[in-house]
């Protein structure tokens, strides 16, 4: 079955949940532009979840999602409001949702992990998945350490769910490359957040669109929890004490705090602008209409002419 079929959805794509950012106007414009818009829950408590579900819900009357970043500690309580205020949709990350797949079947709810790994696919198929979102390590935030380009067609062989591709899709063309790489959809993060209808700061928008292919880098693997963002000084701070072997306590005093930082306060030079390495293609601020219009139209047009390979015989 397709995605879209699956789910009740126009187009086969996903907004990626970006802690603080996915939130309303965001979500409601996705769902309503005909993508499935997705809630992140990440840092949020019970209550603050719940209102936020309430305010997409009086928005749109599509479908929309509920992302649930598992390293939180306090997922069972996202999960009974998930329950509770009616979400069919969840997108997992960053952790097993295996604690709460019955809960997710009982009240049937459709869960779509987020995984960087073929090995975790299959965990995942196994488990119940209804569908998985591979995502390489070209995305922004919490990667893994495969390309989509070589991640999507090896989940996809060993899979039998569907796969949504993510990381470095930002056009028409990445959505092409998606599909001719075994995906059924596509799920998009940086180039979301360089529209009109993003909740950030002015100065994170500008961050996004002044980026270029080289802009972003990897943080935290010296203590197992690698992020793309934007480089700035934070960052080259971060690196050099990592460099230097600094503990998690010493990396963690730098970073706490910083998501808010960029987000909230526009402070794109001490804050974390987590962003892919796509970023380089989001030159301008659009409405989410025009850009899930837009990519959808190139895609098509993209599909067309790729014709027959010109193999000389
Ligand atoms: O062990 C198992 O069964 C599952 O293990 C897993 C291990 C990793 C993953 C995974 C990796 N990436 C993803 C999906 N992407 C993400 O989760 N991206 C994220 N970006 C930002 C996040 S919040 C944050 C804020 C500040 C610092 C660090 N992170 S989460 N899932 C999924 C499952």
């Amino acid at each position: 079955m397709s995605i879209t079929k699956l789910l009740g959805i126009k187009y086969p794509i996903f907004q990626g949940a970006m802690a603080q950012i996915a939130l309303d106007p965001l979500v409601s414009a996705v769902s309503n532009a005909g993508g499935l818009g997705i809630i992140g829950s990440g840092g949020m408590s019970a209550d603050r979840l719940r209102e936020e579900i309430r305010k997409v819900r009086s928005n749109t009357d599509k479908p929309f999602a509920v992302n649930l970043m598992l390293m939180m500690h306090n997922i069972p309580e996202l999960v009974q409001v998930i329950v509770e205020e009616g979400v069919k949709i969840v997108t997992t990350g960053a952790g097993t949702p295996a604690p709460y797949m019955q809960t997710f079947k009982e009240n049937g709810i459709k869960v779509i992990p987020v995984i960087p790994s073929v090995k975790i696919a299959k965990k995942m198929e196994a488990l119940g998945a209804d569908a998985v979102v591979a995502e390489g390590t070209e995305a922004g935030g919490h990667v893994g350490e495969t390309t989509t380009m070589a991640l999507l067609p090896q989940v996809a062989s060993a899979v039998s769910i569907p796969v949504i591709g993510a990381g470095g899709i930002a056009d028409g063309r990445g959505i092409a490359a998606a599909f001719a790489l075994g995906a059924q959809g596509v799920q998009v993060g940086t180039r979301f957040l360089a529209t009109v209808e993003c909740p950030t700061h002015e100065n994170f928008k500008q961050a996004v669109i002044q980026a270029d292919d080289t802009s972003t880098t990897v943080t935290g693997r010296s203590i197992g929890g690698p992020v793309r963002s934007i480089k700035n000084s934070m960052i080259a701070e971060y690196l050099k004490l990592e460099n230097e072997h600094a503990s998690r306590e010493e990396l963690e005093k730098i970073s706490l705090g910083s998501l808010r930082r960029a987000v909230f306060e526009g402070d794109t030079d001490r804050g974390s602008v987590m962003a892919g390495q796509i970023c380089g293609l989001c030159n301008e601020i659009t409405t989410v209409e025009e850009m899930i219009t837009g990519m959808f139209a190139e895609a098509q047009k993209v599909m067309e002419n790729l014709g027959k390979l010109s193999i000389v015989e």
